[in-house]
């Protein structure tokens, strides 16, 4: 393992490519590639002379076992912050500027609010290029104050060299705080318009899923439900391919951005087809557990709800009864219902994806309730909120599609034997499911959830930590499916471990409940592949970890188990109305 020291001081960054250097020759002329000439802050009567620093950058790959950083100038991460984070922001400016007059009657902002958010967002893509320490958060709520807390206790408060996940959620928390400060733009979604957009270019691939999805909702026996059960998963890893950051925003398509109208594009195809791509699938062994566990659940769930919901008749033989007993959060041993818990990602046809596995565990009532959990915030550009939740439903329900493909006759027909039908597809089974969908909403069978803990930029072995009321809800869930690169990121604690470290090792305690992580491979961080493979895939592609071409399926059963909290309830506090509850 490398020593590199990672508390650097702050430096510019000193190589960019081509595409961004634009951006950073705004604030930087170095002529030297590797060495930093900067100004003395201030010399008393002298002249001002060059003075050089040592670069805080190593020209490296990320070393083993170390986190992160940009700081590695061989690394995505610094490719990512250097290059797409740059390009995602000045993507914003444009945008705002192009729509100005659309952006401004939807929120009832002045030119004066759009112009002040342009200008916040360029300055801090400004500070993110020339690595300058963190401002602090200025928008004054609890959530903030967390946030300027975390700051000042990082070890390392500057762009490049703090971790990657660190800076790259603080700058957008930040952009989120340039709304924030201009009252008119409080609701603005810079990225709304490129997730309707990238939503729109799916719908094809939506209808043949939906219409694959209706035969397996009714309830089915054992064998094919496992099966259909694999099948959902895998497509919600593809699924994962559709992602704006990666793409610094621009529309991707399931089959890499190749327009194709002569075929149909078909997801379930692309399992067979990507099969060799799948590195780690531990499919069979997650929907035999999870089904397995459920199935206890339910019964532990029946058992437990005869002796907490129906309380004994009053002493006196009145016809008064208890009221209901609600069971304490923190001393509840025993869920009140088997749930399946979705640590969401990207909106549109993911998003669409993770609910038809919602819809599947419902329909085969292997779990009675899913949650899920989105950002509070815009994300990552892509990732979702409860605004975007919301539109992918009402957008299935009153999609409108239809697509027939003459099929080529068979190469061994014989005469006279009529051409195959053509493909025929449509949006009809895509509405139905979406209406279906809206009632899960509305009766309490999916629920969305979006704690803060979500948009901090903490790993998830600190959850419990920062957020152990969120730890607690999650040991309630039969699993828990993390989707996507960011969540594996946070995962696997943004380190890079060796690649063939276990699953469960590289969560290292994060194990509230039994974790599924489904992820197409789009950042240099991997684990539980078999000896030699890495060697093997970096041989064909040096690239292979950035371009969301591979992926992996993980899956740890062992969980912590579920134990009376160590902590008060935060939900009833001193209220506490629970049966358990001593108080
Ligand atoms: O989480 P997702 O949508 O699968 O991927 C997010 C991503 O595109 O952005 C991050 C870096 O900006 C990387 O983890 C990854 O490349």
């Amino acid at each position: 393992m490398s020593k590199t020291s990672v508390k650097s001081p702050p430096s510019p960054p000193s190589k960019v490519s081509s595409k961004s250097a634009s951006i950073v020759s705004q604030t930087k002329n170095d002529s030297d590639e590797d060495e930093f000439k900067t100004k003395p802050d201030f010399i008393y009567g002298g002249p001002f002379i060059p003075v050089e620093k040592p670069s805080p950058l190593l020209g490296t790959s990320t070393p083993i076992n170390m986190p992160l950083q940009g700081t590695f100038k061989k690394s995505f991460a610094y490719y990512s912050l250097i290059e797409r984070l740059p390009v995602i922001l000045t993507k914003v400016i444009d945008y705002c500027s192009r729509e100005a007059a659309s952006i401004k009657s939807s929120c009832g902002a002045s030119d004066q609010d759009l112009r002040a958010f342009i200008h916040y967002v360029s300055k801090l893509k400004n500070d993110l290029v020339t690595n300058k320490k963190y401002d602090l958060l200025q928008v004054d709520t609890p959530e903030a104050k967390k946030w300027n807390e975390w700051i000042q206790a990082a070890p390392n408060q500057y762009y490049f060299t703090n971790t990657w996940v660190f800076s790259e959620c603080y700058v957008y928390r930040r952009l989120r705080e340039g709304c924030e400060l201009n009252k008119t733009l409080a609701n603005f979604d810079p990225f709304q318009e490129q997730k309707s957009q990238a939503f729109l270019g799916t719908v094809e691939p939506m209808c043949v899923v939906a219409d694959k999805l209706v035969t397996m909702l009714p309830e089915s026996e054992k064998d094919k439900r496992k099966a259909d059960f694999i099948t959902l998963i895998k497509i919600c890893l593809w699924a994962n391919k559709c992602d704006l950051s990666l793409s610094v925003g621009n529309q991707v398509t399931l089959n890499g951005n190749e327009t194709v109208n002569s075929a149909i594009m078909d997801p379930f195809q692309m399992i067979t087809d990507l099969k060799d791509k799948l590195l780690v699938d531990d499919t069979a062994k997650a929907a035999d557990q999870i089904m397995t566990k459920a199935e206890n659940m339910a019964k532990a769930i029946e058992g437990a709800s005869v002796s907490i919901e129906a309380p004994p008749p009053a002493a006196d033989g009145s016809e008064e009864q208890e009221s209901p007993k609600v069971p304490c959060p923190a001393k509840m041993t025993i869920p009140q219902y088997v749930m399946f818990d979705i640590v969401c990602d990207n909106a549109g046809y993911e998003l669409y994806a993770d609910l038809c596995l919602a819809h599947f565990l419902i329909s085969q009532k292997i779990v009675q309730k899913v949650r899920f959990h989105v950002k509070k915030i815009p994300w990552f550009v892509s990732d979702v909120t409860p605004k975007d939740f919301r539109y992918v439903i009402e957008q299935c329900r009153k999609a409108n599609f239809s697509k027939t493909v003459p099929q080529a006759p068979k190469p061994d027909a014989v005469e006279g034997e009529s051409p195959p039908q053509p493909v025929v597809v449509t949006a009809d089974n895509l509405r139905r499911i979406g209406d279906q969908w809206a009632q899960f909403l509305e009766d309490g069978t999916f629920i969305v959830m979006c704690d803060d803990f979500w948009t901090s930029p903490h790993i998830f072995k600190d959850m419990k930590k920062y957020d152990y009321n969120l730890y607690r809800k999650l040991q309630f869930a039969v699993a828990v499916m993390f989707k996507g690169d960011l969540n594996y990121r946070k995962l696997l604690g943004e380190r890079n471990c060796s690649s063939v470290l276990g699953f469960e090792a590289a969560l290292q305690g994060f194990i509230p409940a039994p974790i599924l992580a489904v992820r197409t491979v789009k950042a240099e961080i991997i684990c539980g592949l078999p000896k030699g493979k890495w060697d093997q895939i970096t041989k064909i592609d040096p690239d292979w970890m950035r371009t969301g071409d591979y992926g992996v399926i993980h899956f740890c059963a062992k969980a912590e188990p579920l134990k009376a909290a160590e902590r008060p309830c935060p939900d009833y506090g001193d209220q506490c109305k629970g049966v358990v509850c001593p108080t």
